[in-house]
């Protein structure tokens, strides 16, 4: 973002403006006899020959002398003085002529021009090294040229020079703010007279819920330090996109300016971030400082910690990537920081991890982690974070779980206190478009049918890679056939080379497009959405997945750009922006779940695809956010691709379990990772339901609705089984505590068989079970339902219903092109705010 450059000369009360001798930093209020002031926000003095200007720090005149000041070299830091009825206390004197930035804030450049595309060259493309996906791809029609285009996008709200929300041009007439104070309760109990406010820079843009995150994460980090790093701390654990690093800015930010203006609260601040998002602060950081001194090292490097040190006074702020800070931590030591904020904080849910013990080895005392995920797969990783940012409030983790099964309200008091959560369903977001999600269900091949079934049979104790192979599967017959293949040409006695036997010689994929049912559902899709104007963003866990797509959307004459864990950290931002800025629906942008999940804007897009899962519902909920966050002016399109009957409707049926659980605590009930797997779990994860269901998933939450698209409650159907669907899901929605999940706490569980298998939530398949096991398989069987309860806020579609389904096609946006999908099954949710 290029930095607005304050234009003094357009200064209009002299006609010929005389020279400028001097500039400062300064705080501004109302002149008052006040002994302490309360302050408007920041500005800038400027003194000329014969006269000064004060302006705010949105360019705004505040007022102009037509006098010059006197006695400028006794304008020390902390002075106070009266300029007309406003006084203004002196912060720093700068150099004369619009502020710059620190050397090591203004590299590295992310300026246009448009980067190279990464890696568009095809010859990037290691899977064609392989004899990969040769082109032309079977079975799909080329598009024709489409003439200019004739779309006119709506600049983004946020972040453009013009932009109302993220600040003002010069020519906007502000309206007065009240000042946000955050101390207001010891003003009132009389513990002080200063008062601590937001920064008007913040104060003017914030929407309700970022006011009550500051003050939450104010009034945590202003406590001092305690013993053993027993200081303030929290978890902002906001949903993705509701401004978490804004709140954190505007708060610690008080927190620093705070010793200026009354108390002596913190000095200095570290933000450890993920590399990739090293230059997304520097962006913020510099959309929010605008005008004004850019308060931040950017360490890149080592040295630019030591530059940091001799900097702190004017840039408290040293922004460093996990990876630097850990390879320089005695360096920061010596610091002795503050506050440390850790940006995407789950990273630290390793509670043995290196990284984790690294950090603390800081003993910073106050600190905070930004997380929109904070549960990730168990408990043991949340007890990890919350222990972080509260050393020893909760105990040991034996402890912790102790006080969780006996004393739960005790343990979700504590939680609260010291953690904050919002879902895009809590807040406000009336600012933000609607946002449609769909979950659709693809035809799986007659290849993808067969490997599959041939995979079941072939089952060994290998489980990891036999889930590696099916997912491998879903996404298209030739990664697995060319993944076999490679590791057999290695070791000719590999032990699964058995499985190639598999691709005989019908069954053997040659690259087409028709092979993967997602992939020719994703191709009409991405024909449809160009069609529409719309920008589509494209995400995969693989590698090879993304090669193969991109080799697709190449040929389709589709631009791609393309973001993964071997683009580099400077690079990355370049391409968001080229993204973003150009908003050509022929541009495609592809982004790995794990590489591009986290902290990306990509606003610029409208369509975003989930082309395959992941086991941790986290992960994608971070990729899926990508598109609907501030600055999206479109309404977002959100589609999840998956093969009816296979692995990938276990996983998602694993998912929607996890995240459909309110509580954070409900993750003592979802600790199932890979690793946990029973046989019986890896059964039924093979087994092949495709050719006997249209979705697998739709059928075990037993809904009524047979696909035409109606809720429940708006069905005229009275039934007893779907009220005990309802009722456990009600447990759930509402509870948001452990108590409600737990069977043995309620009083209304008469059915003996939920308390005596809350734990198995293993979906179970369609064998009729023996008489005895009968009592038990119920039960998981409600269970299933009731975790799948979810669902039952989606529209479920078929494509028996021909009218409904039409019209859901349309409303999708897929009815642009003559479709050869096999669609079987659809989820369609709408979220409006
Ligand atoms: N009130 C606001 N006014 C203007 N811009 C805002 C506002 N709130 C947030 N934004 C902008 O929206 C974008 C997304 O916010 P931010 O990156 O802070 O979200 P986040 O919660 O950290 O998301 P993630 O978890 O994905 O990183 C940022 O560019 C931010 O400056």
């Amino acid at each position: 973002m290029s930095r607005v450059v304050l234009n003094v000369d357009s200064y209009e009360g002299n006609d010929t403006p005389s020279a400028e001798i001097a500039r400062f930093v300064v705080l501004y209020g109302k002149a008052s006899t006040r002994k302490h002031k309360i302050w408007e926000g920041d500005g800038l003095l400027v003194c000329f020959t014969d006269s000064c200007l004060l302006k705010s720090e949105d360019e705004r005149d505040v007022i102009c002398r037509s006098s010059a000041l006197k006695g400028l070299d006794q304008l020390e830091d902390g002075r106070i003085i009266n300029i007309g009825s406003w006084s203004v206390e002196i912060q720093e004197r700068i150099a004369t002529g619009p502020p710059q930035k620190p050397i090591s804030a203004q590299k590295p450049e992310i300026q246009s021009p448009m980067p190279p595309m990464t890696p568009g060259n095809s010859e990037n493309v290691e899977n064609r090294k392989r004899g990969g996906f040769s082109s032309p791809f079977l079975g799909i029609e080329l598009p024709k040229p489409l003439s200019k285009r004739s779309a006119t996008f709506v600049p983004p709200l946020i972040g453009s020079e013009s932009s109302s929300s993220g600040g003002s041009s010069s020519s906007t007439i502000q309206e007065k703010i009240p000042p946000f104070i955050l101390n207001e309760q010891d003003i009132l109990d009389r513990k002080t007279t200063s008062a601590v406010t937001v920064d008007t820079r913040f104060a003017r843009h914030l929407r309700p819920h970022q006011k009550s995150g500051i003050q939450f994460i104010f009034d945590r980090l202003r406590r001092g330090s305690g013993k053993n790093g027993g200081g303030g701390g929290a978890i902002l654990a906001d949903d993705m996109g509701l401004g978490k690093s804004l709140q954190t800015m505007a708060a610690t930010w008080a927190l620093l300016k705070g010793s200026k203006t009354a108390q002596q609260l913190a000095n200095s601040c570290l933000i450890i971030v993920p590399s990739s998002l090293v230059n997304n602060w520097k962006a913020e950081f510099d959309k929010w400082w605008r005008l004004m001194r850019f308060p931040a090292v950017i360490a890149l490097t080592a040295n630019d910690i030591t530059t940091y040190q001799s900097t702190i006074k004017l840039m408290p702020y040293l922004v460093i990537s996990y990876d630097l800070a850990q390879r320089h931590v005695e360096k920061l030591k010596i610091i002795r920081f503050d506050v440390m904020v850790c940006d995407e904080g789950h990273k630290l849910k390793n509670l043995d991890g290196k990284l984790r013990k690294t950090l603390l080895s800081l003993e910073i005392p106050r600190r905070l982690i930004l997380t929109g995920t904070p549960m990730q797969n168990d408990f043991e990783e949340f007890y990890s974070l919350l222990d972080f940012v509260r050393p020893s409030v909760f105990g040991s983790i034996v402890e912790f779980r102790k006080m969780c099964s006996d004393r739960p309200e005790q343990l979700n008091e504590l939680i609260d206190e010291c953690m904050l959560r919002r879902t895009a369903a809590d807040v406000d977001l009336k600012h933000l478009p609607e946002k449609h999600e769909y979950i659709l269900f693809c035809a799986a091949s007659p290849i993808q049918k067969h490997v599959h079934s041939e995979i079941c049979d072939y089952m060994t104790g290998d489980a990891l890679s036999l889930i590696f192979f099916a997912r491998q599967l879903a996404n298209h017959p030739k990664l697995l056939l060319d993944n076999l293949r490679e590791k057999t040409e290695k070791s000719k006695a590999h032990k699964h080379s058995p499985l190639l036997l598999a691709f005989d010689g019908a069954h053997m994929p040659r690259g087409g497009v028709k092979e993967s049912g997602k992939l020719t559902a994703l191709v009409d899709m991405i024909k449809c959405f160009r069609l529409l104007q719309e920008c589509t963003v494209i995400v995969s866990n693989y590698i090879e997945t993304l090669d193969m797509i991109q080799q697709l959307c190449e040929y389709l004459n589709f631009k791609v750009l393309r973001l993964d864990g071997k683009t580099q950290v400077p690079d990355r931002q370049k391409l968001v922006r080229t993204f973003n800025d150009h908003r050509d629906p022929s541009n495609i942008f592809l982004l790995s779940t794990k590489a591009g999940g986290v902290g990306l804007n990509l606003i610029g897009a409208s369509r975003l695809v989930l082309f395959d899962s992941d086991w941790n519902p986290a992960n994608d909920q971070q990729a899926m956010a990508r598109i609907w966050r501030d600055g999206q002016v479109r309404p977002c399109h959100i589609y999840r691709l998956i093969t009816t009957g296979t692995i990938e409707e276990k996983m998602l049926q694993r998912q929607i379990k996890k995240t459909g659980l309110g509580c954070v605590i409900d993750a003592i009930e979802v600790g199932d990772t890979i690793a946990t797997f029973t046989d019986e779990d890896l059964k039924d994860i093979f087994t092949f339901t495709g050719s006997a269901t249209e979705c697998n998933t739709h059928d075990l939450c037993e809904c009524p609705c047979d696909g035409c698209g109606m809720l429940e409650n708006e069905m005229d159907e009275e039934d007893d089984g779907d009220d005990v669907v309802e009722n456990d899901a009600e447990k759930i929605d509402k509870s948001g505590k452990i108590d409600k999940i737990d069977s043995d706490d309620d009083e209304e569980a008469d059915d003996e068989e939920l308390e005596a298998d809350v734990t198995d939530e293993v979906v179970e398949d369609s064998q009729e079970p023996p008489e005895a096991t009968k009592p038990a398989v119920a039960a998981a069987g409600l269970r299933t339902i009731a975790s799948l309860a979810e669902l039952s806020r989606w529209r479920h579609f078929s494509p028996r219903h021909a009218d409904t389904w039409h019209h859901f096609m349309t409303n999708a946006g897929l009815s642009q092109v003559d479709t050869d999908v096999e669609l079987t099954f659809a989820f369609y949710q709408e979220s409006q705010y």
